[in-house]
């Protein structure tokens, strides 16, 4: 019997952190793999085409929508951000472990089509220290950061929906707690697997 892989969500306000814990908890955990979204912001600084994102433009995001494309799409600090069908199902179908990077709002969507999925939410210690991450990244442009700073006001306001809440304060202690939260669902579901596995095999089915 084939069974699926685990599919892990990270969401945070912008600045908090999530695409730095991600990206080192991707290179310490080579059974985890990623999923590019499609989006239709503008690249920034080294961003490259099906490595961050893919870029698409409004018509072609229009196209995505309308052909039932994504598994979830939200509009997220004026830009459309979605994860497509192919980004993930094939992979958990293989039995591979898949980690979303994505918004509350597609959060909350995928947990509706995926009950097992696992929400994790990332917060920052304070707003001081999100406003300076957001600054120092020198990403984006003072109003690009008003706005995202407010948008974290209410997504904030979303974290009781999710499984885990992990602060990011110092670095290496919130990618623990990341690691663990994957290493305790591999856990439980080994554990499911076998369970379900000696029922089966109590009741003689295949
Ligand atoms: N624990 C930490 N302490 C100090 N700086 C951090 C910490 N974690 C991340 N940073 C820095 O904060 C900035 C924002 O981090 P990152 O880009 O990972 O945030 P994000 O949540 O993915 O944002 P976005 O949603 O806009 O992509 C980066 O410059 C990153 O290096
Ligand atoms: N609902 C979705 N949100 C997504 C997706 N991919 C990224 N995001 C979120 O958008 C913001 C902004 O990202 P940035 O790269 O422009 O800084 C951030 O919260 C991402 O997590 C997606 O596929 N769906």
């Amino acid at each position: 019997m084939d069974y699926p892989g685990n599919l892990f969500v990270v969401a945070a306000p912008s600045g908090a952190g999530k695409s730095s814990l991600v990206k080192a908890l991707l290179e310490l955990d080579s059974l985890v793999h990623p999923s590019i979204s499609h989006t239709t912001r503008a690249p920034r600084g080294q961003e490259k085409h099906g490595r961050e994102y893919f870029f698409a433009s409004e018509s072609e995001f229009d196209a995505m929508v309308e052909g039932n494309a994504f598994v979830e799409w939200a509009l997220v600090h004026g830009n459309r951000y979605g994860t497509s069908k192919k980004a993930i199902e094939e992979r958990i179908a293989q039995g591979s472990d898949v980690i979303l990077e994505i918004d509350f709002q597609g959060a909350l969507q995928i947990k509706k089509a995926f009950a097992n999925a696992v929400l994790v939410f990332i917060l920052p210690p304070s707003w001081d220290e999100l406003r300076s991450r957001l600054e120092r990244r020198g990403e984006d442009s003072p109003e690009v950061i008003e706005r995202r700073l407010k948008n974290a006001a209410v997504e904030m306001e979303q974290v009781h929906k999710f499984d885990f809440v992990i602060i990011n304060e110092l670095f290496e202690r919130a990618l623990f707690d990341l690691k663990a939260v994957v290493h305790a669902q591999r856990l439980k579901y080994a554990a499911q697997r076998r369970a379900r596995a000696d029922t089966f095999e109590s009741l003689n089915i295949t």
